[in-house]
């Protein structure tokens, strides 16, 4: 089901940026969280945001996604289509009593409106999307009942059916073993052959690395930027772990 990876075509950095954001500042009421960010997401390519627990990747992820509101700074995308968002795996309720095809088609319902009838199109895009996760087996399963990676899964399916090209993963890849990992980083990759521009939130090193441009954050800020091996050095791990 996998392709082999793609080859990069040209250094993330050369693209054009599907999201720019300058002097970017955000949090929550009574706590401020990024602080003055200036950075891209570049188009067509694997982003990984790396950070400790705490430093601001999923608030951020909130920002690009639109969902959160920034208090300082500007966000410009350069697609037309809203952003597909995949939170992380723990964030969606084991007790939901959804089937898995069910969460998939609810990746449908932002362009079906308040009825949510789904078309003849929509159904044949879930099944589609089930059958190229390798998840169509177990389409008619509760979610609550799969394995991490299976939900996992079934999570990515549910953001690909919103057909967007730019797609946002909180910790796609936490907790899930080497196989289960490997093959998450390989969809990504064929995505990105597709048209997709993908952006991962990771405590995950071998995702970070395999990524074809990083962003570090510590408490908030930006802490380096560029290739996954420009910038992934022991010295700069150290630092980012290290309490601010
Ligand atoms: N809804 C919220 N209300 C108030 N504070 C929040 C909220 N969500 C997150 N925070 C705080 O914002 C800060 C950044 O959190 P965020 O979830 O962005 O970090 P993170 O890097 O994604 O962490 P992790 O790796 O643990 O997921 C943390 O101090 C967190 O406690």
């Amino acid at each position: 089901m996998f392709k082999k990876p793609h080859p990069s075509p040209a250094p993330a950095e050369d693209r054009t940026a599907r999201v720019r954001f300058t002097g970017l500042s955000a949090g929550y009421p009574g706590r401020p969280v990024l602080r003055q960010l200036d950075a891209e997401i570049p188009a067509l390519a694997v982003t990984a945001l790396v950070g400790a627990n705490g430093s601001g990747k999923s608030t951020l992820l909130g920002v690009l996604a639109g969902v959160i509101r920034p208090t300082a700074g500007e966000v410009h995308h350069t697609g037309d289509r809203p952003p597909a968002f995949v939170p992380q795996r723990g964030a969606v309720a084991d007790a939901l009593p959804l089937t898995v095809r069910q969460a998939v088609e609810m990746g449908r319902w932002g362009d079906r409106g308040p009825w949510r009838r789904l078309t003849r199109r929509d159904h044949t895009l879930v099944e589609t999307t089930l059958e190229r996760l390798g998840i169509g087996h177990l389409a008619a399963r509760q979610l609550g009942e799969l394995s991490g990676g299976q939900r996992q899964r079934a999570l990515i399916a549910q953001g690909l059916t919103q057909q967007s090209d730019l797609l946002l993963l909180d910790e796609p890849t936490t907790g899930l073993d080497p196989e289960a990992r490997e093959q998450i980083a390989a969809l990504l990759t064929e995505l990105v052959a597709d048209g997709v521009t993908v952006v991962q939130a990771t405590h995950d090193l071998e995702a970070a690395r395999s990524a074809d441009s990083c962003l570090l954050l510590r408490d908030g800020r930006l802490a380096g930027r560029g290739r996954p091996e420009q910038v992934i050095t022991t010295e700069a791990l150290s630092r980012l772990w290290q309490p601010a």
